[in-house]
């Protein structure tokens, strides 16, 4: 079987007395569009903050192409584009500046750097807002400007967390074409979501997360079987779903 390009083994994490991730384990094969899904609180931020080197876990390994990214952290993350939860970014520079100084971090020369700071500001239509500190972005402009910083050093694997939470429609157009270019070239996305569609449009394999264990994985298709994402999310997660439900306050 080839090497997937993120292997997770047996992923355990406790807060306190709470279990967020426990046992996880998952392939993600190269070249594929990979979704997690799953409730609030379900474990997703979870499980990528240990698959990409910044939350320990408690037990269970990671790999990523082949490299363990606890043991061999600086090899593994070179491979890694990471757009987390809540990205603490430096907040008195402009985008352009972020995206410069974070190239120059990773090894790249000032020249390229700044060449592909201006390309990614201009995809991401992010050029027009070059003067202004990344303190004053609006949420989905810290989101795309996060997405730039990800992308910068040119990784083979990108694992997104809710990388279209606040993102205008157009820019979610473009994100999608990018990520979708991403994985023709070769390159392999993971993203959590709670936008079904979106999932179903992009992913070709995906896995449910419940109460911090996988409850279903695998090809789209198969995790689907025949029902819609949404209907199998429910089905899978046994939720009581009452939609007459509503505060007696309200409806009297
Ligand atoms: N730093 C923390 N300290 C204590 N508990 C935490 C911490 N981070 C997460 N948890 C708990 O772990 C569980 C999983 O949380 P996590 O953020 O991974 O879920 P999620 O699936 O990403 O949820 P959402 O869809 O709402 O973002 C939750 O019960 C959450 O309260």
């Amino acid at each position: 079987m080839q090497t997937p390009v993120l292997e997770i083994v047996n992923l355990c994490k406790r807060f306190g007395d709470r279990t967020a991730v426990d046992d996880v384990s998952l392939r993600v094969p190269a070249g594929s569009f990979f979704g997690l899904v799953g409730p609030n609180g379900a474990g997703k931020t979870t499980t990528l903050s240990m698959a990409v080197g910044l939350l320990r876990p408690d037990s269970g390994t990671v790999r990523v192409e082949g490299l363990d990214v606890w043991a061999d952290p600086v090899a593994a993350r070179s491979r890694l584009g990471v757009l987390p939860d809540g990205l603490a970014l430096p907040e008195r520079l402009t985008g352009r500046e972020l995206l410069t100084y974070l190239g120059r971090l990773r090894g790249l020369a000032p020249r390229v750097a700044a060449g592909r700071a201006d390309e990614l500001l201009a995809i991401l239509d992010l050029a027009g807002a070059d003067r202004t500190l990344v303190i004053d972005y609006s949420t989905g402009m810290r989101k795309k400007i996060g997405l730039a910083a990800a992308l910068l050093h040119g990784p083979s694997l990108l694992v997104l967390d809710e990388p279209f939470e606040a993102v205008d429609p157009v820019s979610a157009l473009t994100i999608r074409a990018m990520l979708r270019q991403f994985i023709a070239i070769g390159g392999t996305v993971v993203l959590s979501s709670h936008v079904m569609a979106t999932v179903e449009q992009l992913c070709d394999h995906v896995a449910v997360v419940h109460r911090g264990r996988i409850a279903a994985a695998g090809p789209l298709d198969r995790v689907r079987a025949g029902a819609t994402l949404e209907e199998r999310l429910v089905e899978l997660v046994g939720a009581d779903l009452d939609l007459t439900r509503s505060p007696s306050w309200l409806v009297s």
